[in-house]
């Protein structure tokens, strides 16, 4: 698992891991934007509370990230940005099992991210100020504390994330470099949620 403010630049990591490792990349955000140019029953409301900077329910976040698990054959994968609140990691863990290795925590400070979202260019709609300001609120009140909880697990790997993106990738790839790859049928999982990290 991946876990990171919003900026910190967990999607730039993971698509260096996936080149460097073989890892599949399942970013949260990613899967609730195809869910809205879908056109899906749902997808309304997701793009309104996207825009609001808030997160949608668990279990609409849970069975989309469920399903794209099932689709890939892929038995390492990342998962950016996920879980962002406590709701969300109960609902995961009880419907799939299936517990990080580790979680990586980009770890950046606020207006260094704000700079980065400010001139990211991709077209988001929820990268203007107002709702970047809210997304930080958010972080810091649901998904901090499940970094803390991580950290008392033993789990969480921080990085230095106000560094160059090639700095921060030799730390990435020193973690990853150390990790021992568990055999199937267990599916392992870094999640770079927070940052931020993944699962396999
Ligand atoms: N280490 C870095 N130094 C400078 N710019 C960076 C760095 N890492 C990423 N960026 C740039 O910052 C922007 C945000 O990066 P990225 O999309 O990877 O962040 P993110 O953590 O996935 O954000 P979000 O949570 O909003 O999806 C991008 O334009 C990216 O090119
Ligand atoms: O688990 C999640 C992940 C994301 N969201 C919503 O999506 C946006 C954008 O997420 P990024 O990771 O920055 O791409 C986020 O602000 C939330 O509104 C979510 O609800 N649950
Ligand atoms: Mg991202």
């Amino acid at each position: 698992m991946y876990s990171g403010g919003p900026g910190s630049g967990k999607g730039t990591q993971c698509s260096k891991i996936v080149q460097e490792f073989g890892y599949t990349h399942l970013s949260a955000g990613d899967l609730l934007r195809d869910e809205v140019k879908s056109g899906s029953e749902n997808g309304a409301m997701i793009h309104d509370l996207m825009n609001e900077g808030k997160l949608v329910a668990s279990d609409v976040i849970v069975r989309l990230i469920v399903k794209a698990i099932q689709e890939t054959d892929n038995d390492k994968f990342l998962l950016d940005g996920f879980p962002r609140n406590e709701d969300n990691l109960k609902a995961f863990e009880n419907l799939t099992k299936i517990e990080p290795d580790f979680v990586l925590y980009l770890d950046c400070p606020e207006e260094e991210m704000i700079k980065r979202v400010l001139s990211r260019n991709q077209g988001r709609e929820d990268d203007n100020i107002e709702t970047i300001r809210k997304r930080f609120r958010v972080f810091e009140e649901s998904t901090l504390p499940l970094v803390d909880y991580y950290a008392s697990k033993g789990k969480l790997r921080r990085v230095d994330a106000a560094r160059s993106v090639e700095e921060v990738f030799e730390s990435v790839r020193a973690i990853f470099s150390s990790t021992e790859v568990r055999p199937r049928p267990d599916r392992h999982c870094n999640c770079f949620s927070f940052l931020r990290s993944f699962c396999r």
